[in-house]
């Protein structure tokens, strides 16, 4: 029998009163996946992960985790997930070996063995002696130690100096990817720096203001946005620009000028395709994007993006 997903997630919301966090969403977060969660302040990032640990109860819908229902999610449960948050609260007056310690006999699969030197973490140190990397490292210890097989991450390596972050990025890996997905731990991380996420994560999933607008592969992502630049030979583009089709996004016009982002690549030749839609261009590029561009491309036209899905 195959496992069910790590998270799966149906019409879940989340109101205060008339204010909705999060409007009704649905998502599935397969086994092993690296799943990047992210979108602006406020956007709903934290408020979903706290759903998905029944630290909040939603209004409606919802969720599995390791199919579990949110709702149940207690004691021996959580031998099986991790949660690292920014704002993480820990046992300041104990030091970093105690504190491995104290938590040792509460997992049935703690392994910490070389992880403090791996992170080069002094176990004879207070915790409220320790800077901010390595507050973040003692508390990814704390988790990795005890193998879970879901990690939550809510902006783990905010204000953490690049060297830092790829140790911390490196250390999290090592422990938590193998060549079989079935075994990997699925983690999702939510961060504002989607160069980083870019680089190691295999989903992405964008919230924008309480809606999620889309999670999918990153890769499946990455081939289905271009930013497209179309010049023409007289001064058309803004009346071009007017009639671009639903799925072509953040468009600019200037005189002979058109540059817009496509959500919609389907085709190996995708400037065939632009040329077919606009008999008059004299030149077509169309370029691939990084997270990074297509994340800014959507805050400029939100709705756009999701009249485009439909
Ligand atoms: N207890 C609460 N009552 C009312 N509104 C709340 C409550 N908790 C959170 N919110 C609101 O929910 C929205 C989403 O907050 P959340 O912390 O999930 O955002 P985020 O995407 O994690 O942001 P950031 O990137 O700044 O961490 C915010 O507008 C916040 O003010």
């Amino acid at each position: 029998m195959t496992a069910p997903a790590a998270i799966e997630v149906r019409q879940l919301a989340k109101r205060f009163g008339a204010t909705t966090v999060l409007a009704p969403l649905d998502l599935t977060v397969p086994r092993g996946a690296i799943f990047a969660l992210i979108g602006h302040n406020g956007a709903g990032k934290s408020m979903l992960m706290k759903l998905l640990l029944n630290i909040v109860q939603p209004s409606e819908g919802h969720a599995n985790v390791l199919g579990m229902p949110t709702s149940q999610l207690r004691g021996e449960a959580f031998t099986r997930i991790g949660y690292v948050s920014e704002s993480q609260e820990m046992p300041e007056w104990m030091t970093v070996g105690a504190l491995m310690a104290h938590l040792r006999p509460m997992y049935p699969r703690w392994d910490d063995a070389g992880l403090l030197e791996e992170l080069d973490l002094p176990a004879e140190r207070k915790i409220r002696e320790l800077s901010r990397g390595m507050r973040m490292k003692a508390a990814l210890a704390s988790v990795l130690a005890f193998g879970p097989e879901l990690l939550l991450m809510d902006e783990p390596f905010s204000g953490l100096d690049p060297a830092v972050r790829t140790e911390l990025i490196q250390a999290l890996l090592d422990r938590t990817h193998t060549e079989d997905p079935a075994r990997a731990t699925t983690i999702v991380i939510s961060s504002h720096d989607l160069d980083e996420m870019e680089s190691f994560a295999t989903h992405v999933g964008f919230l924008q203001r309480g809606t999620l607008l889309f999670a999918q592969p990153i890769d499946a992502l990455l081939t289905r946005c271009r930013e497209v630049t179309v010049t023409f030979e007289g001064d058309v583009a803004a009346s071009v620009r007017a009639k671009l089709p639903e799925g072509c996004v953040a468009a600019e016009s200037s005189g002979a000028m058109l540059r817009f982002v496509d959500l919609r690549v389907h085709v190996e030749d995708h400037e065939g395709a632009i040329r077919a839609l606009m008999p008059d261009a004299v030149q077509v590029q169309s370029e691939p994007m990084s997270l990074r561009t297509i994340f800014l491309a959507l805050n400029k036209a939100p709705r756009a993006e999701e009249r485009g899905r439909a």
